[in-house]
């Protein structure tokens, strides 16, 4: 292995002490806990932990953990109702709808029920047209914590060739947007992609966010690149992403291990974008009561 590992558990683990640093100064300065309200609808074991994750980590930060688990046949209005229910509690700072749901309920529609001061997971129509446009707000968990991963190899990202495999609404959209907005040359590629050999060996930085296990091998890979692996995929020998690791780790500069790369990071970076939703929302509130 000549590549350098991005120590993904390290970084999340940084990014948490500063968040409960944090969260401890505003609840000094005004009294109010943030409060994480993350939402499970049915049963679905991966989804289960990756909930029980967040919740264990907002508490260890000093967050109140404000937890609905619906059934799996639960309707479309009664998850709405609740999603309005905890947009109006002052408790709640964020709110998160563990995706994916099941197949009888629309996520879309309900995502854009939280109010964008409450969109921790920065997936809401208003969130992303803010990203689109460069003005400021609550960005998706995943990519944001991908760009706090590369800063922390030291390397800038302006001017780099960036390629982004996949375009996903969770991942690979606002993955390469964010990138853009730190002047990187950005390209998007997907399955319809013709030649991913020839696009994603120009990267300088790739991301790997297909959501197809081992996708990525060394022929994709420019010696000495910074290789990011998004995906996560249970197999009979473990958790593997879509980076195959072993061969791109002999060609790349630096690369993110799966798991202890992308996945801490998220979560860290969720409990990030609640103090930040916390201090937004209190803020306006003293702007509202000095009106
Ligand atoms: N509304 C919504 N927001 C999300 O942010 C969201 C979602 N839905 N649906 C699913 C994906 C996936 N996701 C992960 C979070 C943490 C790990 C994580 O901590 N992974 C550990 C391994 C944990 C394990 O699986 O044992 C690691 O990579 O080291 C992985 C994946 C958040 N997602």
């Amino acid at each position: 292995m000549t590549a350098q590992l991005i120590d993904g558990t390290r970084i999340a683990r940084e990014v948490r002490a500063r968040v409960a640093a944090e969260v401890t100064e505003f609840r000094e300065r005004t009294g109010i806990v943030p409060g994480l309200a993350t939402i499970l609808v049915g049963e679905d074991p991966a989804s289960e932990v990756y909930v029980r994750n967040k919740r264990r980590l907002a508490v260890e930060t000093g967050m109140a953990d404000l937890h609905r688990h619906l059934d799996a046949d639960v309707a479309q209005p009664t998850v709405a109702a609740i999603i309005e229910e905890l947009a109006h509690d002052d408790a709640v700072s964020g709110i998160l709808l563990q995706l994916p749901l099941p197949r009888h309920l629309e996520s879309g529609p309900l995502i854009d029920l939280i109010p964008a001061l409450k969109d921790v997971d920065g997936l809401t129509t208003l969130s992303a047209g803010l990203l689109a446009r460069g003005r400021p707000g609550l960005r998706p968990c995943t990519p944001s914590g991908v760009i706090t991963l590369i800063d922390s190899t030291g390397i800038s990202l302006e001017g780099l060739n960036a390629v982004v495999v996949g375009r996903s609404e969770l991942v690979g959209g606002p993955m390469s947007r964010l990138l853009l907005e730190r002047n990187a040359t950005v390209t998007t590629a997907h399955s319809r992609t013709r030649d991913l050999v020839a696009v994603a060996s120009e990267a300088d930085v790739l991301i790997a966010a297909a959501g197809v296990p081992h996708l990525i091998g060394a022929e994709h890979v420019k010696p000495g690149a910074v290789v990011i692996d998004v995906g996560i995929h249970r197999t009979e020998s473990g958790l593997t992403g879509d980076v195959r690791f072993d061969e791109v780790s002999a060609v790349a500069g630096w690369i993110t291990p799966v798991p202890g790369g992308v996945g801490p990071m998220t979560i860290a970076t969720l409990l990030a974008n609640t103090v930040t939703a916390a201090r937004m929302q209190w803020e306006q509130r003293q702007l509202a009561s000095r009106a």
